[in-house]
């Protein structure tokens, strides 16, 4: 994996991060609501919706060497190497080419975190994050009728156990640096989106 300054000087496709794009982390558990909160945000605010779950989902139906590799970490619930989502987010803010983005689902864990670090160089402006109990997210996914494979109850735990392991060194890692706007998720979309609007317009 290039890092910025490599890839400054073999002029590689990730040119665009020169131009050090705003970037807002949208983190929470499956089902805490960040999709559905970044739909709403990007309206508003004029940001770039990337979800990092949906890039894995499209690369995965793709013809890429990793296609079969994505799919068995993403029925398992596991995280998906760093390498291959930080590709997949570089390559898709380059090809958009605008300056302001959310990054849904990313960083899931702490070498997600680093990873993007140091290749991009882009440290995020903030760091949302939707706190929501577990019980309400499994209710929530349980109903969703998006007929996503790891919808499944067996999966849905397993999705569970790695956030509940994974989420908090990032989270601990952003707080140090101020950087994390906690959000009561456990409410209806409206008041979620209440508060997300103080926020950006506090931040923006
Ligand atoms: N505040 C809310 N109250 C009730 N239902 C909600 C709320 N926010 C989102 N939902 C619903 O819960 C489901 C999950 O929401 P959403 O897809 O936004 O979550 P997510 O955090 O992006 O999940 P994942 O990480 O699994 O992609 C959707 O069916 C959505 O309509
Ligand atoms: N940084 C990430 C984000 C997601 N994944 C994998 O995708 C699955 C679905 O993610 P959602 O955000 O759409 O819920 C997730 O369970 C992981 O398997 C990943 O590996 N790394």
């Amino acid at each position: 994996m290039e890092t910025a300054d490599e890839a400054r000087n073999q002029g590689s496709s990730v040119s665009i991060l020169e131009k050090n794009p705003r970037v807002v982390f949208v983190l929470g558990g499956p089902g805490s609501g960040k999709g559905t909160q970044c739909t709403n945000i990007a309206k508003l605010f004029g940001y770039t919706h990337l979800s990092a779950g949906d890039l894995l989902r499209a690369e995965s139906e793709s013809d890429s060497e990793n296609g079969i590799m994505i799919k068995n970490v993403m029925k398992e619930g596991k995280i998906v190497p760093s390498e291959v989502t930080v590709k997949l987010l570089q390559q898709a803010m380059w090809k958009i080419g605008k300056d302001k983005f959310l990054i849904d689902g990313f960083p899931r864990n702490d070498e997600n975190r680093a990873a993007f670090e140091n290749v991009t160089g882009i440290e995020p402006a903030f760091v949302l994050y939707f706190d929501c109990p577990v019980e309400e997210m499994e209710r929530r996914l349980l109903n969703r009728n998006q007929a996503r494979e790891d919808d499944k109850i067996e999966t849905i735990k397993k999705r569970f156990k790695v956030f509940l392991e994974s989420n908090p060194p990032v989270i601990s890692y952003y707080s140090e640096k101020g950087k994390v706007r906690k959000i009561d998720a456990a409410r209806s979309i409206d008041q979620v989106f209440e508060s997300v609007k103080t926020i950006f317009e506090a931040q923006d």
